[in-house]
């Protein structure tokens, strides 16, 4: 096999990709988080109350100033009209962090990469939009992070949090660095799907980070490839024989594989305590559970659905449901897993009765198009949508699956039952 190694997986620079949802957690009330806002951690944060002259800048959060990069803090300078920190590259975001670059933009704020001049190390910090509820948003993503540092002592599963100031109007939350995520890593590929022994090792990981949370009482709801990322930027060029289109230049075909498949979660901005309301509408449009859509309550098991379907997307590729719509959401699932119990149909919420009739789904007669029938048509059943990917090790795998996409949430795989499937006990001398 052909192998090239490279050290640096290219970022993604803010990917605005369209099948990005934004969550609706946050429309609903929250509990309050006990660590309030406001309140500085100890470390030097430079500058904080300087209110010096408001400079407007052109849209773009992100403009190269030449000779920036003193010690001293930035001057004032007033938020995008979202609430997002203005800044330039090369300057500091305090004394102690200076700006290199930004790796990604998200709901809450955006992330920069910045020398720690103490540390001496590059750290990821998020800048955490200037706007109340996300401001109490990421005081409850800190509860949880400091949480799951104290229990995770080798912080081997979750993304480390390093430090958190309020900065500016702007909670920051300086975390380990990490590569690139799970989606970034296939959108680079070509969406070209990762072997079945990688899909095993990053399931096993994943699994093992949501039993964690599960066990500490805490429910992620926001699982997706892009709150997943590889420890590491480094990846292998292989050549792949599957593909059809070739390089120009040497008329070989290559992709990316990671070096290490060591991955860890983040994103906990979204995270549930078990003790809270479950009503309102959790996790991002594609990986979101059947009772989270018909109201009927959620809870653990709605991150074993975001699990079941992350693992077919990176078998196949692609995410599993490509919709932006309930009723056509719900008919997908239908035609790749079966019909809905109608235990379930017949306790839908006040909003999701419209999408049922006489006791079932009312597809395709509430289709909102031809296209959009078309379009659930056109999916195959699980059973086929894996054995199209996958080479070794299908059977196991569709079994998985059909226990993880499990509608009924109570009879749904737990993470730690999960783990225990021959997917990931039988020995299949994985070379990851
Ligand atoms: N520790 C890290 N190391 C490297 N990159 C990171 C790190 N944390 C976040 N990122 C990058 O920043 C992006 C956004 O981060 P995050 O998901 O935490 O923000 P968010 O505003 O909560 O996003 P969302 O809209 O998905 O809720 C990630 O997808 C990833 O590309």
């Amino acid at each position: 096999m052909e192998m090239e190694c490279v050290t640096e997986f290219p970022h993604t620079h803010m990917d605005r990709r369209p099948r990005k949802r934004p969550r609706f957690a946050w429309d609903a009330p929250q509990l309050h988080p006990k660590a309030q806002p406001g309140i500085y951690c100890g470390q030097e944060v430079g500058n904080v109350t300087s209110h010096g002259t408001s400079r407007v800048l052109s849209d773009q959060a992100s403009i190269f100033v030449k000779g920036l990069a003193q010690k001293g803090s930035p001057p004032w300078r007033d938020d995008d009209k979202d609430g997002h920190f203005m800044f330039a590259l090369g300057e500091n975001l305090t004394s102690r962090y200076k700006i290199h670059r930004k790796i990604g933009e998200g709901t809450f704020g955006q992330v920069l990469e910045c020398w720690d001049r103490e540390t001496k190390e590059m750290v990821a910090i998020k800048v955490v939009r200037g706007i109340k509820k996300y401001r109490e948003a990421a005081m409850i993503e800190v509860e949880v992070l400091q949480l799951l540092g104290k229990y995770d002592k080798s912080g081997s599963r979750c993304g480390q949090i390093r430090n958190w100031f309020d900065y500016r109007n702007h909670i920051c939350i300086v975390f380990e660095m990490l590569g690139p995520s799970l989606y970034d890593f296939l959108r680079k590929n070509n969406y070209r799907s990762f072997p079945v022994d990688l899909v095993r090792e990053i399931g096993r990981q994943l699994l093992e980070c949501v039993a964690f949370m599960h066990d500490l009482h805490l429910i992620h709801t926001d699982l997706k490839p892009e709150n997943i990322l590889f420890v590491s930027p480094e990846y292998v060029k292989v050549s792949d024989y599957k593909v059809t289109t070739r390089s120009p230049k040497d008329g070989i075909c290559y992709k990316k594989l990671p070096r290490s498949s060591a991955i860890k979660v983040i994103d906990f901005g979204s995270t549930a305590f078990e003790c809270q309301d479950h009503s309102y509408i959790v996790s991002t449009r594609h990986y979101r559970a059947p009772e989270v859509i018909l109201g009927l309550g959620w809870s653990y098991p709605c991150d074993m659905w975001s699990v079941g379907c992350i693992l077919v997307e990176l078998c196949s590729g692609e995410a599993l449901f490509q919709t932006h719509e309930n009723l056509e959401h719900l008919a997908m699932m239908e035609r790749v897993l079966g019909p809905i119990p109608p235990h379930m149909l017949k306790r839908v919420d006040r909003h999701a009765e419209k999408y049922v009739r006489k006791g079932r789904l009312d597809w395709p007669e509430g289709a909102i198009s031809r296209e959009s029938i078309k379009a659930v048509m056109k999916l195959p059943r699980l059973p086929n949508l894996v054995m199209q990917h996958v080479d070794h090790s299908a059977g196991d795998l569709i079994d998985l699956l059909q226990g993880l996409l499990r509608y009924d949430p109570s009879n749904r795989l737990t993470a730690q039952d999960a783990l225990r499937h021959p997917f990931f006990t039988r020995d299949y001398h994985s070379r990851f």
